[in-house]
């Protein structure tokens, strides 16, 4: 079946994001995803069925320019993936925390507010926020981050709120989902031993939570908890 309807994925060129975009594609959906960088590998393996917009949260000028192009291009949206992310601890410096509050609060007020004009006004359609599992609970090592992801958990019951009942808006509250390369043996066994599943489920996870989202007409303002368990050790 295809679909000629488009779903938006930010940060989508890598690992998360960039499996959500290719099981969308096979479910039928065009997607587009943003990126700073186009990947090289994408001349000789290119990414079938998914635009590229490049696109920079960390400064308000870099938002703007995305939300013009993306005006431009007039996609009819089905659904908007808030999922770019910057994972820095808090030995990283002052910057940090404004960083991450650019990429997890500030991109996605700014796009949702003016995206919801490309939202499809034909259906219901969703916003998802990829948020973290922490964003309850605090973490010793990266503050920042998780004060960062509260407020894009705090933003999902405003704009669920506002969009209703036209645009549903929910996030997704994962811990664990997939290691980063650089992750070693130790940090991996302790990680895995938080979790009551003691998992690592990999991206999957996280597409079959978006489409729980998108195809359930009855959740909106909530958060997906997808955590292995974490809350009960
Ligand atoms: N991986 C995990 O185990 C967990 C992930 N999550 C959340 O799930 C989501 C996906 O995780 P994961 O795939 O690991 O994410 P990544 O760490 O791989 O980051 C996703 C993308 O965010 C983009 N990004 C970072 N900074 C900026 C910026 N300033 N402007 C635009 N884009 C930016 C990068 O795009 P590029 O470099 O291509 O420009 C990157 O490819 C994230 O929101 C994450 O916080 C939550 C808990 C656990
Ligand atoms: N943008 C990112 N956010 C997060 C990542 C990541 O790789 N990129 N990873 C995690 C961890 O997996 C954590 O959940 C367990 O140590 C959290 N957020």
């Amino acid at each position: 079946m295809t679909i000629s309807e488009t779903i938006l994925i930010t940060g989508g060129a890598q690992r998360v994001g960039l499996h959500c975009a290719r099981r969308l594609v096979e479910d039928g959906y065009r997607v587009i995803i943003t990126c700073r960088t186009m990947r090289p590998e994408w001349q000789d393996q290119p990414l079938n069925g998914i635009e590229v917009m490049l696109a920079d949260f960390s400064t308000l000028a870099g938002i703007e320019d995305f939300i013009r192009r993306l005006h431009q291009r007039a996609p009819v949206l089905r659904a908007i993936v808030h999922n770019a992310s910057l994972w820095l601890d808090d030995h990283q410096g002052a910057q940090a925390m404004q960083q991450m509050y650019m990429v997890h609060v500030q991109a996605p007020y700014l796009i949702n507010r003016a995206a919801e004009a490309l939202l499809d006004p034909q259906q219901v359609t969703d916003i998802i926020h990829l948020t973290d599992h922490v964003a309850q609970r605090g973490s010793k090592k990266h503050m920042a981050y998780c004060a960062s992801k509260a407020a894009l958990e705090n933003l999902t019951l405003s704009f669920a709120a506002q969009f209703a009942p036209r645009v549903k808006v929910n996030s997704i509250a994962p811990a664990l989902i997939m290691f980063n390369t650089d992750d070693n043996d130790e940090y991996r066994r302790k990680t895995l031993e938080k979790s009551a599943l003691g998992i690592e489920p990999g991206p999957e996870v996280v597409y079959q939570s978006i489409r729980y989202l998108m195809d359930n007409t009855y959740v909106t303002g909530t958060s997906l908890t997808l955590n292995g368990g974490r809350h009960l050790k």
